[in-house]
This record gives structure tokens, C-alpha cells and sequence, in this order.
């Protein structure tokens, strides 16, 4: 296999393949899935002398290793009971053309994660079926023969979203009113979680100008465990690591609107210059941070790892930065002047 850029094993298949240099007694399903894969990449890289591992873990998606560095975890789908057949084939066949194409392999394993959940989501290799029309057989919900604009799936029924008038169709079993769950306490969501045998997962940062990359990233931290726990640092700390004329947003509204996603479970505000405190605290399952980060930029890797704890990065949106709205903000200010 030597030369091979990016082999692309199941979890399974991992394990058996880097037999006996990860621990036999780890099965999938027991304890930490994603540690796991991690340890069956890194050994399989220097088994099989490839370049680079991404071990396909259904919904829970690929994680990749290069060797030394953090792995990066890229997230599936969940999709309902589906034919997952042909999946695996469809994320290889994926990472293969990216490659062809330039992608770098961090790239060429998000976009085939995606396309692989987009395979499920048709129906795996029955979605493959076409109609006599050679057109692929979609029945979706029509009103009056006309196809809905828009509509939500799972795989017990279709459930219309908005209508062509654009009449939004509510969904069964919907709440009349709502209201907001008060803010709680993360040393509160960590001991519920542990209590249920669950996965602690945090992640941290400034978060000074929510974006989609931060979105993008706390969404993806979330499906790796069981709650979601953002160390945030405090307006003092921010003002020492990124300059006097930061943050542009105090600490109040930023914890609100990380506290307002549906997939944070509890913030906690630190004022260190780094997060080894709350850390300690909370000795997370697993942290994350985004693909802007290496190894060696992390430091509280090794914290984690003294509890067996997993340091993870998810995927990078490129071009999404406060700094660069910052950026931006301003040019139009002065553009306006
Ligand atoms: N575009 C992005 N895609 C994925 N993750 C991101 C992105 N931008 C930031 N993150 C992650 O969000 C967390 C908070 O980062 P941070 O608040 O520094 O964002 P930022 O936009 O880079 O800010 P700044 O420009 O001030 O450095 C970190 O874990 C970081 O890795
Ligand atoms: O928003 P940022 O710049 O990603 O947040 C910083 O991340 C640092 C990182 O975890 C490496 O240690 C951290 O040290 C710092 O306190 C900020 O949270």
C-alpha cells in the first residue's frame, strides 16, 4: 500500500487491519469510538505506509489522520433507517476524485462525507433505482399534482414544509407557544451527562463576531458526544490575546448567543490567557477546535490526553473570521467617508 495518499477503511476493518497494535480488547461500540479509530489510523499509516488514513464511521462520518498531527473528525448525517449500501463505495470513490482534482486530503474527506450522507439520504443503492423515464424515482408529497416547494423527510412519513403558495404546513405534534430554557450551569450538564455514562465534549474560544465558521464548527463538535460545553474567554483575556481594540462584543452578549444555539449545552466564561482551568474543571471526553488549528498551536492537547481524553479538529470554512469582518466593517466605513 505504500504511496497510497488516502486509504479509507471502515471502522471494522481498522481495527481488524491494525490488529494487534491497538488494543484487541476495543470493539466498535465500546468505549470512546472516535479514540479508537484515531489509534487504528495512526498505526495503519505506518502499516501500510500511506500517506494519510480516514477511517468512514457511518453517521458519526470519517475521521483522518496524517500521522503526528491532531486528527481531524469530519461529522455524518444522521439519517434515518436507510439502505447505507454502497456508502462506503461512494465516500471512496469521492476522496478519490477530490484528490484527482487537488483537493488536499482534508478537503477531499469533507466533501466525501458529504456526498456519501447524500447517497443514504436518496436511499443508498435502492435510491440508485430509476424510473422507466431513466429519471431517478423520487415520489415526493404533491398537492393538487403539484410537487411542494420544499419538504421535510424522515423515513416514516414526508411531511410538507411550505406548500407552492407557500402556505408552511406545520409539523404533527408541534408545541402551540414556546419559550426559552434558562441558561445551565456547565459543571451541572457535565455531572448529567457522566450520570448516563455520556460523552463530555467541549470546545473554546473568543467567539467575539458569531459567524458561520463558528456554526459550522460548534454544530459539528456537538455530534460527537452528548452535550456541548464552550469555554469562552472572558472580555480581559480576549483584550490580552487579540488586542486593545477587542472584543468588539463584551462578554454578556457573547455568552448569550452561544447560550441561544440549539446545539451548546452550557458556556463557562474564563479569564486565564488559556483554558486549562475550566478544563481541569470539567475534564471534557473530547475537545475540539477548528481546522485552523495544529498540534502544536494546542497546548492543552497533552491536558487532555493526561485523563485519556481526545483532542479533535473539524473542518475549516474558509474565509469565515471576525477578524476579517472586522476587516470588512471597516473598509465600507471608510468607503462611505
Ligand atoms: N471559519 C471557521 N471554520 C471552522 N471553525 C472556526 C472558523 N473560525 C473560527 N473557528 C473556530 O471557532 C473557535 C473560536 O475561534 P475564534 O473566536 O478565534 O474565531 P475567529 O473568527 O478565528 O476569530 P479571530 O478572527 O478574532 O481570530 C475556534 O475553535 C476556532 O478554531
Ligand atoms: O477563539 P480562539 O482564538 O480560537 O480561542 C483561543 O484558543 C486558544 C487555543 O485553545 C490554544 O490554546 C486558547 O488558548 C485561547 O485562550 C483562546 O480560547
Amino acid at each position: 500500500m505504500a504511496g497510497t495518499r488516502i486509504a479509507t477503511p471502515n471502522l471494522t476493518e481498522a481495527l481488524h487491519a491494525a490488529h494487534p497494535a491497538v488494543t484487541a480488547a476495543e470493539k466498535p461500540g465500546e468505549g470512546n469510538v472516535l479514540s479508537l479509530a484515531a489509534r487504528c489510523a495512526s498505526a495503519l499509516i505506518r502499516h501500510w505506509s500511506s500517506t494519510a488514513v480516514a477511517v468512514t464511521m457511518g453517521r458519526l462520518g470519517a475521521l483522518l489522520s496524517l500521522g503526528e498531527d491532531i486528527p481531524l473528525i469530519v461529522p455524518g448525517t444522521a439519517h434515518p433507517e436507510t439502505d447505507t449500501c454502497g456508502a462506503g463505495d461512494a465516500f471512496a470513490a469521492s476522496v478519490a476524485l477530490e484528490l484527482g482534482g487537488g483537493a488536499l486530503p482534508s478537503e477531499a474527506v469533507t466533501a466525501a462525507v458529504g456526498h456519501a450522507g447524500a447517497h443514504v439520504a436518496a436511499g443508498g443503492a435502492a435510491g440508485l433505482a430509476t424510473a422507466p423515464t431513466g429519471e431517478p424515482t423520487t415520489d415526493r408529497p404533491t398537492v393538487g399534482g403539484r410537487e411542494h416547494a420544499t419538504y421535510v423527510t424522515d423515513s416514516r412519513v414526508r411531511i410538507p414544509f411550505t406548500t407552492p403558495s407557500g402556505k408552511a404546513i406545520g409539523m404533527p405534534g408541534r408545541r402551540a407557544s414556546w419559550s426559552p430554557a434558562p441558561p445551565r450551569l456547565a459543571e451541572e450538564v457535565v455531572a448529567a451527562t457522566r450520570a448516563t455514562g455520556g460523552t463530555v465534549v467541549a470546545t473554546g474560544g473568543c467567539f467575539d463576531i458569531l459567524h458561520l465558521g463558528h456554526i459550522a464548527m460548534l454544530r459539528a463538535a456537538r455530534v460527537l458526544g452528548d452535550c456541548l460545553v464552550v469555554c469562552l474567554n472572558s472580555d480581559a483575556s480576549i483584550r490580552r490575546l487579540k488586542g486593545r481594540d477587542r472584543p468588539v462584543n463584551g462578554c454578556a452578549d457573547r455568552r448569550a448567543l452561544l447560550e441561544a444555539l440549539e446545539c451548546v449545552d452550557a458556556v463557562t466564561v474564563f479569564d486565564e490567557d488559556t483554558p486549562e482551568a475550566p478544563l481541569t474543571a470539567l475534564r471534557p471526553d473530547i475537545w475540539v477546535k477548528g481546522g485552523d488549528y495544529t498540534v502544536s498551536e494546542l497546548p492543552e492537547a497533552h491536558l487532555l490526553a493526561s485523563w485519556g481524553g481526545q483532542t479533535l479538529t473539524v473542518p475549516y470554512v474558509p474565509g469565515r473570521s471576525t477578524t476579517r469582518l472586522i476587516e470588512v466593517a471597516r473598509q465600507d466605513i471608510r468607503t462611505m467617508t
